[in-house]
Formats: structure tokens, sequence, C-alpha cells
């Protein structure tokens, strides 16, 4: 499977302010980009606390590239994903309706109660891992159901997690010309933080997009 992280941050690396409310880092050039990288692909991903932060929809924005699907035989949209290991998801996530498939990556340890809300809300559950959501695990049952191209739109703790793993192929990072500031603002990798051993990429180009810069990594 090829995983392709997708993410903007503002010049400090902050992926959005403290309080965790969705920040429009990103001009529309930017966001038809990201759009285009969606549309290419077969499943997007982001972590629950993305979900419970930004309410994201995930589908395509463009008509024209719902129909470029269309004529390739794909889905109008391409799959959701949400790494999700208690199933916390909102019933009510926008993410949850019937616009495309929506796979919720779960742990064993998932309440019985939600697992059977959310199954009735739409949702096609992944268990995959005890306590938490085994990304080698869940990317293996993926492919199974056809996922060959994974986008990941964040947060920064499954960002994280993905480097950890070593799972990620490419890295796109548009770098908007703004301060975000704050040292409990999320930042493109958080969780536990490397101390050794850091991943080393290979930037492949370098290309300025709104008033901003795109970065473009091999991983
Ligand atoms: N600018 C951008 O490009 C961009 C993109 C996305 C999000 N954001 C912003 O980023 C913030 C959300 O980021 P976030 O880091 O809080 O959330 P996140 O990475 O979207 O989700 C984190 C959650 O995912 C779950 N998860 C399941 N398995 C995991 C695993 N193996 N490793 C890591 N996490 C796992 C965990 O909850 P459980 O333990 O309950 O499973 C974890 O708390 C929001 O402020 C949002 O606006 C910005
Ligand atoms: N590329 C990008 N630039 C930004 O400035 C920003 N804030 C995000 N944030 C990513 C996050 O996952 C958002 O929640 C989805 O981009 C929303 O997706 P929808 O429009 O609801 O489909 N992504």
């Amino acid at each position: 499977m090829h995983v392709h992280v997708n993410a903007a941050t503002s010049v400090d690396g902050k992926l959005s302010s403290r309080r965790r409310e969705q920040v429009m880092i990103s001009g529309d050039d930017d966001f038809e980009r990201v759009d285009r990288i969606r549309a290419a692909s077969d499943a997007v991903l982001v972590g629950v606390g993305t979900v419970l932060a930004d309410d994201p929809h995930l589908t395509l924005d463009a008509e024209e590239l719902v129909a470029e699907r269309a004529e390739n035989g794909d889905s109008a949209h391409p799959a959701r994903v949400v790494a999700d290991s208690r199933a916390r998801t909102p019933t009510d996530a926008r993410i949850l309706d019937d616009a495309a498939t929506t796979y919720l990556l779960i742990s064993e340890d998932a309440p019985e109660a939600r697992r059977r809300e959310l199954e009735a809300a739409g949702a096609t559950l992944v268990v995959a891992g005890a306590e938490r959501v085994s990304f080698p695990a869940a990317f293996e049952a993926l492919e199974d159901v056809g996922v060959e191209r994974l986008m990941v739109e964040g947060g920064g703790e499954v960002i994280f997690s993905l480097f950890d793993d070593d799972l990620v192929d490419e890295l796109t990072l548009y770098v908007g010309s703004m301060v975000i500031g704050g040292r409990d603002a999320p930042t493109l990798a958080d969780g536990d933080g490397f101390v050794s051993d850091f991943p080393r990429l290979s930037l492949r180009d370098v290309e300025r997009v709104d008033d901003g810069v795109l970065l473009t990594y091999d991983c």
C-alpha cells in the first residue's frame, strides 16, 4: 500500500491552535491540490482527534474529479477511514453520512455498545490492535478490501505513529505564512516524539503555492 501524508502547518510547525479548532492555513490553490490527492486515493484517513475537532467530511469538492473517478469505474469519493481505538466517533459525525464508505479502525477494547451504535450509523468496523489501533494490522485489513493508495490528512498523533511504524511513503507539507505558536498546539508529529533514530526524509520538490510553500518528501 502507498501511504501519502498531507498536512498544512504554520511556519512554526503547528497544525492548529491550542484550542484545537480548525485553522485555515491553506489557501484555495492548496485546498484544490488536496482535493486532487483525495481523488487519486482509494481511501482518506484521519484520527478521531481530527474528527472531534474538525468534523471533516473528507469527500471531493470538485465535480470534475468525481466525474473522472466515475469514468475510471471508481466510487464517487474515496472511502473514509478513522483511527478510533475506543469507538469515540460521534454517531452524527459528517464522515458517517452515506456519501462514501467509512471504515472505523477500532481496538479489541472498544465497548460493544459503541460498536453497535456506530455500525447502525453506517460505519464498517475493522478491529486491529488490543488497546490501541495497530496501523500495520489495520493497513493489511484495508489492503484486503482493495485500498492500495491511502491518503492521511492528520492529525499530529496519527502522523507520529505512522512515522514510528515506518509506514509513510510520501509527505506533502504546505507551510502557510503565519505563526500560530503555543506549546500545547498540535504539531505535524506529536505522540511521544523521537529521541534517536529520527526519521530522515528525502526532499523531492519545493514549490510556491498561494502565499506559502509546498514541500514534497519521499519517506
Ligand atoms: N492543518 C492540518 O493539515 C490538519 C490536519 C488534521 C488535523 N488538524 C488539526 O489537528 C488537531 C487534531 O490532531 P490530533 O493529533 O489531536 O488528532 P489525530 O491525530 O487526528 O487523532 C489522534 C487520536 O487518534 C487515535 N488513534 C488511534 N490509533 C492511534 C495510533 N496508533 N496512534 C495515534 N493515535 C491513534 C487516538 O485516540 P484513541 O486512543 O481514542 O484511539 C488519538 O488520540 C485538530 O486541532 C485539527 O484541527 C490539522
Ligand atoms: N490541507 C489542509 N489545510 C488546512 O489549512 C487545514 N486546516 C487542513 N485540515 C485538514 C483537516 O482534516 C480538515 O478537517 C479537512 O481538510 C476538512 O475536510 P472537509 O473539507 O470537511 O472534507 N488541511
